[in-house]
């Protein structure tokens, strides 16, 4: 089977990130590549780690350019995905790595996001309970925020298990690389190194009715999360400690084995041994999601820690991940586990 694919946005961090694992991906063969302002460049001049693309010409973001593709990839800021989709064809698997498609509530859109709610489309993290069914043969794919991927695979297995309440609190570090290429005002270097700072805070960031909606779903009630992004002088990783109330006498042990029972299974969510707690380092190019959980007994909180490299399964591995399960091809395919650490 040979995949034909492009990718909207190559220019990008998330676009970049795309092109190195299609790169060792068995069944693809990459075809257009497009960006905005830098159309007419070669690729090499913005990704010059992706050595065998170097000459590739960017061409404009136009359905013109994207279509006879069997799977287009948009890695474009928000807003601009839908327009693009409707172009494409109903045959076309188009999978996207902005917000536009991952809300299930048209308001929760319309006050997070501004204007109208462009639609939902299945939610692309595949371990989520239920995610698996809807994302095998959908032709339209919406990959999760980088912080709902671990911060959901963090906290889903207690709520779906019942033993914590629905009041969860969620602590995240993050590297700069999440914010994109485009010059933000709080991504200054001179602000950013040698310092950590908090942002969106207060239930400011529009990542919260994601992880909401995510975490309600499996609970089978409303959820209550608290969260807060911290920015740290790094390029890639997230690690998220989150914690919620316990429900009942449970311990570490019980803990850990409602975890195993979630994940025993997954290729890409591991539970690591006792003692040993997550780093985003040992994720770093790997489609992979670290975890590790206890209880603090005099808090009475349950506590997990979640890494994650935010462009690997917080975007472009998570994107080819869901690209494998809409074609029908195993899921792993093309998708690596090893991380680059120290
Ligand atoms: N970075 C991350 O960790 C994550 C990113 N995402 C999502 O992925 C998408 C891309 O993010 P990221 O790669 O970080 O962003 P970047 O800013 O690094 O890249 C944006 C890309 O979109 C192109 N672009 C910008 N404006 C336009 C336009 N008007 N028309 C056509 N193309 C345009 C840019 O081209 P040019 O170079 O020509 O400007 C560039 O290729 C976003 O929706 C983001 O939210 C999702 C999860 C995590
Ligand atoms: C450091 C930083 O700024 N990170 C970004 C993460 C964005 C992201 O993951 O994705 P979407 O924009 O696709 O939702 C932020 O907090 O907004």
């Amino acid at each position: 089977m040979t995949v034909r694919v492009a990718v909207a946005g190559a220019s990008g961090y998330a676009g970049g990130e795309l092109l190195r694992l299609l790169l060792a991906h068995p069944e693809v063969e990459i075809g257009a590549l497009t960006a905005g302002g830098n159309a007419g460049s070669r690729l090499g001049q913005h990704h010059p780690q992706l050595l065998p693309l170097a000459d590739r010409e960017l061409g404009e973001t136009t359905a013109e350019q994207l279509r006879g593709h069997d799977v287009v990839f948009l890695a474009l800021p928000h807003g601009h995905s839908a327009a693009i989709a409707a172009e494409l064809g109903d045959d076309v698997v188009v999978v996207d790595c902005g917000a536009d498609h991952r809300l299930n509530d048209p308001e929760a859109w319309t006050r997070w996001y501004g204007g109208d709610h462009p639609g939902t489309w299945p939610y692309g993290v595949p371990e989520l309970p239920g995610a698996r069914e809807r994302l095998r043969s959908s032709k339209r794919i919406a990959v999760a925020g980088c912080f709902p991927t671990v911060s959901s695979l963090a906290v889903v297995p207690a709520l779906a298990a019942g033993i914590v309440e629905p009041e969860v609190v969620i602590t995240a570090v993050t590297g700069t690389s999440g914010a994109g290429r485009a010059l933000k005002p709080h991504l200054l270097s001179a602000e950013v190194m040698g310092s950590a700072s908090v942002y969106g805070v207060g239930g400011a960031h529009r990542h919260t009715p994601e992880m909401i909606q995510n975490l309600s779903a499996a609970a089978g009630e409303q959820v209550a999360v608290s969260f807060t992004p911290v920015l740290a002088p790094m390029a890639r990783g997230i690690l998220a400690t989150c914690s919620a109330p316990l429900r009942g006498d449970v311990d570490a042990s019980a803990a850990g084995e409602v975890y195993l029972d979630a994940y025993g299974d997954e290729p890409f969510v591991h539970v690591l041994p006792e003692g040993v707690w997550p780093q985003t380092s040992a994720t770093l190019g790997a489609n992979t999601v670290h975890l590790q959980v206890t209880v603090d007994p005099d808090a009475g909180r349950l506590v997990v820690v979640g890494a994650e490299d935010n462009l690997t399964k917080g975007t472009a591995g998570g994107a080819v991940q869901c690209m494998n399960l809409a074609l029908g091809l195993p899921e792993t395919t093309g998708l690596p586990t090893a991380g680059i650490a120290p």
